[in-house]
C-alpha cells in the first residue's frame, strides 16, 4: 500500500457533454517506473492532473500511498509526489537557479543548511553549475527542463511524473536525460512517464500503458 497508487472507480470530464474517464481504475506501483502514452487528447495530462490533485476527481477516489487524495492539501500531495510540467516555464518562478532549487523548502521552513547541501547536490547531478545565478528564464529550453526535474526533486519525492520530458529536447540532452532518470533508480524513485517518444518508451517503459478517449486499450509490461 505504501508504494500503491490507487486510481478506484474515477470519472472525471471537462464539459458535461463530452465524456472523459468513467469508472476508470489503475493501481501505479511506485518503485517502477510506468509509461502512459496515446493520441493527443486522449487524457493523458488530465491523469497526471489529478494525480497531482490540481483537479479533482467527479467520482471515485485517488488513493496515494494509502492515503485519499480528497483529504489531502495540494502542498501534502506534492511532498509524496514530484510533478515535472510538459512546459518547464510554467513551474520556474524566482530569479535564480539556486533560488529556484530551495525556495519552497525555505519556505517550509526546513534548516537551510540542509536545503543548500540538497540544492548543490541537484545543481552537480543535473550539470547546472554555470547556471547557479543565472535567471532561470534566460537558461535553454534543456537548462530549464533540467531545472524543473532538480526543483521536483527538492523534496525528496517517492514518485516523479514526467509530461513529455523528451519535447524539444535534441539526441544529446535526451541520453543525458535517461541517464538522469536511471539514477533516480538507484534512488528508488519510480517514475510516471507520459510521453509520444518511441525510444524513450523502449528505454523506459517497465510498464507500458496506452490511453485512448479517457480508457486503457493496452496495458503491457516489458
Ligand atoms: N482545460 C481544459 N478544458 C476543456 N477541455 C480540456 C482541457 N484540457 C484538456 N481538455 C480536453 O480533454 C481531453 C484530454 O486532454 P489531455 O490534455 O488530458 O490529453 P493528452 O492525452 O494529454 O493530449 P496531448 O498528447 O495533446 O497532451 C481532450 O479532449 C482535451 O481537448
Amino acid at each position: 500500500m505504501d508504494n500503491l497508487i490507487e486510481i478506484k472507480n474515477m470519472k472525471y470530464q471537462y464539459h458535461k457533454d463530452k465524456k472523459l474517464f468513467e469508472k476508470f481504475s489503475l493501481q501505479l506501483d511506485c518503485k517502477r517506473t510506468t509509461v502512459i502514452t496515446g493520441n493527443n487528447g486522449s487524457g493523458k495530462t488530465t491523469l497526471s492532473k489529478l494525480i497531482m490533485g490540481i483537479l479533482k476527481p467527479l467520482e471515485g477516489d485517488i488513493i496515494l500511498f494509502g492515503d485519499n487524495s480528497k483529504n489531502m492539501t495540494l502542498s501534502e500531495i506534492g511532498q509524496g509526489i514530484g510533478y515535472v510540467f510538459q512546459y518547464p516555464e510554467r513551474q520556474l518562478f524566482t530569479t535564480s537557479v539556486i533560488d529556484e532549487l530551495t525556495f519552497a523548502q525555505l519556505l517550509k521552513g526546513e534548516k537551510k543548511e540542509a536545503v543548500m547541501e540538497k540544492a548543490e547536490e541537484m545543481i552537480e547531478l543535473f550539470a547546472l553549475e554555470k547556471a547557479r545565478d543565472v535567471y532561470p528564464f534566460f537558461l535553454s529550453y534543456g537548462e530549464k527542463k533540467r531545472l524543473a526535474i532538480a526543483s521536483a526533486l527538492m523534496s525528496n519525492p517517492k514518485y516523479l511524473i514526467l509530461d513529455e520530458p523528451t519535447a524539444s529536447l535534441d539526441k544529446d540532452k535526451i541520453i543525458n536525460l535517461s541517464m538522469i532518470l536511471n539514477k533516480l533508480e538507484e534512488k528508488n524513485v519510480g517514475k510516471l512517464i507520459i510521453t509520444h517518444d518511441k525510444n524513450f518508451i523502449k528505454e523506459h517503459g517497465e510498464r507500458v500503458i496506452h490511453l485512448d478517449g479517457g480508457r486503457i486499450v493496452k496495458d503491457e509490461a516489458n
